[in-house]
């Protein structure tokens, strides 16, 4: 079976030209009027964790007011995108399934464009949403949620079995990750012939709760990629290939469009590879000190402190 990697490029970082603009005025109303959707990163942009940050439904409610789409496109893969559209509805916004993009969604889809046969299984590490949406798209998942309490057992004249029907395991956040979903998937990857080895993202760190930032699925990709000596396909930003489905979807020109994000090596290169104008936040995980550092050459189009300064800064 054949697969390429949706974005090979995307990987090596694109440096933009100047230096990232702070948020003002006269460019927030520049902007506005140069774009007809906004795209937005969630964790870090529309919510840390399970709390949302301030200012942002008046804010998506005015976008919305002018006309403008909102699509949301997240990288942290634990719900499906009906999972997502609950928690939106959960915290008061009105967001529709249709508008949600999550690597959870986009590992299922990688695998239906490229012809993943149903006869073959995913092996997850993962949470829920992955397997959701593997079993939407059709295909029969393993693992996940499933083998969080297994364990491992290292005994002599024992063979560790794993499914040799499985060709493609997913990998994206893990709270629970174990040594035993270690060893099944990277039996999977290292002895199935053809077996795929697919990443949901790589953030290295994310506010899966308000107060503090949590390791991302880097870790657990770094994982796999440890014991297999693979690297894997990655479906969510940078990659572009959410970009595909979200332009099939809805009739938009990406120079038309802004990424808000959180991250600079997600979200403003998943905009710049796009041909998106890109704002930074600083709500999530980039400091000031990160985006201004010497070393960083990705910079955004624009930056401001949260997503609600764009309706101050119209005087909305
Ligand atoms: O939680 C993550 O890993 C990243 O999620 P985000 O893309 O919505 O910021
Ligand atoms: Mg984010």
């Amino acid at each position: 079976m054949e697969a390429t990697n949706p974005n090979p490029s995307s990987m090596s970082g694109v440096a933009a030209a100047s230096a990232a603009e702070l948020l003002c005025c006269a460019n927030a109303r520049a902007l506005l009027d140069s774009v007809d959707a906004f795209l937005f990163d969630c964790d870090g942009v529309i919510w840390k964790g399970d709390k949302l940050i301030d200012g942002v439904p008046q804010t998506l409610d005015m976008l919305r007011s002018k006309g403008k789409k909102l699509v949301f496109v997240t990288n942290n893969s634990t719900k499906s995108r009906i999972q997502y559209a609950n928690k939106f509805q959960s915290l008061g916004l009105s967001v529709n399934q249709d508008e949600i993009f999550s690597s959870s969604f986009a590992a299922a889809m990688y695998l239906k464009v490229n012809q993943f046969p149903s006869h073959k299984k995913v092996y997850v590490i993962g949470g829920e949403g992955i397997g959701q949406e593997l079993q939407l798209a059709g295909f029969t998942a393993l693992g996940g949620p499933e083998d969080a309490e297994k364990r491992a057992q290292w005994k002599s004249n024992c063979l560790f079995e794993h499914d040799k029907d499985v060709g493609a395991v997913v990998v994206g956040l893990d709270p629970d990750i174990n040594y035993y979903k270690l060893q099944y998937a990277t039996l999977c990857i290292r002895e199935n012939p053809g077996c795929l080895f697919i990443a949901t993202n790589r953030d290295s760190v994310g506010h899966m709760t308000d107060l503090q930032e949590w390791p991302g699925a880097g870790c657990m990709v770094a994982a796999v990629c440890g014991s297999t000596e693979q690297e894997p396909i990655v479906v969510g930003k940078p990659s572009t290939f959410m970009m595909d489905f979200l332009l099939q979807k809805f009739n938009l020109t990406t120079s038309r469009m802004c990424m808000v994000g959180d991250r600079l090596d997600t979200d403003i290169l998943f905009g710049q590879n796009a041909g998106c104008k890109t704002l930074l936040v600083l709500s999530g995980v980039t400091t000031q000190s990160t985006l201004d550092d010497p070393s960083n050459s990705i910079k955004p189009d624009y930056y401001t402190d949260k997503v609600s300064d764009i309706l101050s800064l119209l005087g909305e």
